[in-house]
């Protein structure tokens, strides 16, 4: 199951549906992308004794999603949400407005105690919870036009391998 087409890195999807004969890939329609399922916004995604709710949390690209387990009390938030940060919108029709409204209304509106696991932590964090990134978000505790003006200045570098993941992505990363 993928969170989004990433700009980063090359998606072991295609890999394991070599390796493991009937595993099927999971992306977004909005992102374009190829996979053996597109989902959209509210879709359940159900194997074994799991069942995730896939939640349409556009900004970081337009495809991004965020995949919540009610039973369990959890969500896996990708790019949109990081621990203490958010993923840049600077690329990939990344939007800073789109963004905010996605974790406002999609993931703080989750319960506090529900705990995030997101994509990346840059300082080797894993897990935080809807109630910690409420208080400490540094961006997102921000109203909007701070909110915007922060990710229109981040003045980030372009990820390393941007031109061969995003391309590979497109494909369920087999062609790069
Ligand atoms: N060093 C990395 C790229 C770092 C980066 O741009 N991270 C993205 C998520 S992956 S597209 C991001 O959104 N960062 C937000 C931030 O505030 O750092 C590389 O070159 O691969």
């Amino acid at each position: 199951m993928n969170t989004h087409m990433h700009a980063d890195h090359v998606t072991g999807s295609g890999k394991l549906k070599e390796l493991l004969p009937g595993c099927r890939s999971l992306i977004s329609k909005a992102s374009g992308a190829q996979a053996d399922v597109h989902v959209a916004d509210s879709e359940l995604v159900e194997f074994g004794r799991h069942k995730l709710e896939c939640r349409a949390t556009p900004g970081h690209t337009n495809g991004c999603l965020t995949y919540v387990c009610k039973e369990q009390g959890m969500a896996f938030t990708g790019d949109t949400l990081l621990i203490r940060g958010c993923g840049r919108t600077d690329f990939q029709e990344g939007s800073p407005t789109a963004l905010f409204e996605s974790v406002h209304t999609k993931i703080f509106s989750l319960p506090d105690e529900f705990k995030l696991y997101p994509a990346h932590d840059y300082k080797g964090l894993t897990e935080t919870t809807v109630g910690e990134e409420k208080k400490f978000n540094a961006r997102l505790t921000k109203p909007l036009k701070e909110f915007v003006d922060i990710m229109d200045n981040l003045n980030l570098p372009y990820p390393k391998l941007i031109d061969k993941a995003v391309p590979a992505n497109r494909v369920c990363g087999l062609q790069f």
